[in-house]
């Protein structure tokens, strides 16, 4: 089963262009631009009035249609007897309309823009139209914005911002609240587009969604919660899926062991840790649900692997030695959905090739920044096109962790976005690298399977205080699970 078809359309993130092609088509099909403009102004007020008590409002209005709905906005606060300053970039922007609604006593010249603390600003300059860096009277503008101590409401986006990137381009401010119409954009998690955004409203303004635009989608529970339920036929804890997890020697075991508690609260009905003897006997002391064997060869993880195993989990704390990289081979030999983490990844950074001769397409690789920049030298872009290039590239699906975590490999690559600060932890990644393999075992397919354990992992960390740490993952992980299974 993949993703479920309706809430693929629910979670698609729409480029700028993208988002323009829609608009073109819903207006071809009837609507007049004017309604949907009417509509995204109706939408901005009403989510500006959720949000602040009544106060000086200053909206910056640019010379395209972000700079329309900043007009349209102005309108309908002034009619709510908001104090209301207009600061139009462009006097082009205003037309007849507008210049006959009243709306003139309301401008105000931008050299007089002065944002000051417990007023509100809308900025209302560039959106989807952005299409060179911010120069000029633009720039002073939000440079002042950004200076400032007003609060911000962004119309589609931050002006600046690339809604396909999340890049800065010239100069943004960051915004408290941004409006965005439809779907969000990948620039609303991108790069410094995430943090600009602020907390981020999408308003249906009666676009007409047609799958062609979509060219990532936002992760979220309705695309996989389907599969993550565990059928009541399975009663064998085989039936269930069997991870294999290859742990490494004594010292180095925990990384490998958080990846096995992961694994063993995925619904996956067994998981064996393999390590060498010095590992494996400090492992058996410490599980009771995960079982352990010895490796002292490739042939202990070949003899599951041809018995009941249904995923492997190869990597983290595994070392770098001929035992490592034989089990790495084995592992990708079988063709059973594999999960890469860590020194798998580290193993082959000077061969790349070599490695990416064995993938296949069951193959998740789960690099962060470092192993990324390592394994993919040379990719350069933002975080969603670099993880769909290292994909092509390796011919296997790649998950790159961060704040946004990038998964691409799919039909479609996924943003993933509620993580927080508390995964930059030790043994965070170990935790998500068993948690995949223990969804794929369980037969999830592979991009789900990434999809619905990046979510889970990160939602299990949030509202973590300062005593939090990777060991508190697993039964946090289940606690989620639980929650999803019974919402
Ligand atoms: N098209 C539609 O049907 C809808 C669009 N909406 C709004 O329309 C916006 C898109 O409108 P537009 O396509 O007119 O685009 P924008 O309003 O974002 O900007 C385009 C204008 O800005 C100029 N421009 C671009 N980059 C510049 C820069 N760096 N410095 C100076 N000038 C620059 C362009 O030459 C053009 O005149 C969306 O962001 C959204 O706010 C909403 O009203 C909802 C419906
Ligand atoms: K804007």
């Amino acid at each position: 089963m993949g993703f479920e078809r309706e809430a693929m359309q629910r979670q698609a993130l729409l480029t700028p262009d993208a988002m323009q092609a829609a608009d073109r088509r819903t207006i071809a099909g009837g609507t007049p631009v004017g309604t949907l403009v009417a509509r995204a102004a109706r939408a901005i007020f009403r989510i500006l009035r959720a949000h602040y008590t009544r106060r000086p409002v200053t909206i910056l209005c640019g010379p395209g249609q972000n700079g329309e709905d900043g007009l349209m906005l102005a309108a309908l606060l002034d009619e709510a007897g908001w104090p209301v300053t207009l600061n139009l970039l462009d006097a082009g922007v205003m037309d007849e309309s507008d210049t006959s609604s009243g709306l003139m006593r309301l401008l105000s010249p931008t050299g007089t823009f002065r944002p000051e603390a417990g007023t509100l600003v809308v900025d209302a300059l560039f959106g989807a139209g952005l299409n060179r860096p911010i120069e000029g009277e633009a720039r002073l503008l939000i440079e002042k914005l950004e200076a400032s101590d007003a609060s911000v409401l962004a119309v589609d986006l931050p002006s600046g911002i690339d809604g396909r990137t999340g890049e800065v381009l010239g100069a943004a401010a960051k915004a408290d609240i941004t409006v965005s119409f439809h779907r969000a954009k990948p620039g609303h998690f991108l790069g410094e587009g995430r943090r600009l955004s602020g907390r981020l409203f999408i308003a249906d303004i009666g676009i007409v969604p047609h799958h062609d635009d979509t060219s990532a989608l936002h992760n979220d529970p309705a695309l996989w919660k389907q599969s993550l339920a565990v059928a009541d036929g399975d009663t064998h804890k085989y039936a269930r899926g069997h991870v294999a997890v290859v742990g490494g020697p004594g010292l180095k075991g925990g990384a490998a062991r958080l990846a096995a508690r992961a694994a063993s609260v995925s619904g996956a009905g067994a998981v064996t840790y393999l390590a060498p003897l010095s590992g494996a006997e400090f492992a058996a002391s410490q599980f009771d649900a995960v079982m352990v064997k010895p490796l002292t060869g490739p042939e202990e993880l070949r003899t599951l692997i041809d018995g009941t195993a249904s995923a492997i989990v190869i990597g983290p704390g595994m070392g770098h030695g001929r035992l490592a990289s034989e089990c790495l081979s084995a592992a990708l030999e079988s063709g059973l959905p594999c999960v890469l983490d860590a020194d798998a990844l580290t193993l082959y950074e000077d061969t790349p090739h070599v490695l990416f001769g064995k993938l296949h397409e069951r193959c998740i690789l789960t690099p962060h920044e470092g192993e990324f920049s390592r394994l993919f030298p040379g990719l350069d872009g933002d975080r969603l096109s670099r993880a769909k290039k290292a994909s092509a590239r390796a011919g296997a699906m790649v998950l790159l962790k961060g704040s946004t975590t990038a998964i691409a490999g799919g039909i479609l690559p996924v943003l993933n976005t509620n993580g927080s600060a508390a995964l930059a932890t030790a043994g965070s990644g170990d935790t998500l690298a068993g948690l995949i393999g223990g969804f794929m075992a369980r037969g999830i397919a592979p991009e789900v399977a990434a999809a619905a354990a990046a979510w889970v992992h990160a939602e299990a960390a949030q509202g973590a205080g300062p005593g939090f740490n990777a060991d508190q993952l697993a039964p946090r992980i289940a606690a989620v699970l639980e929650r999803l299974a019974s919402s």
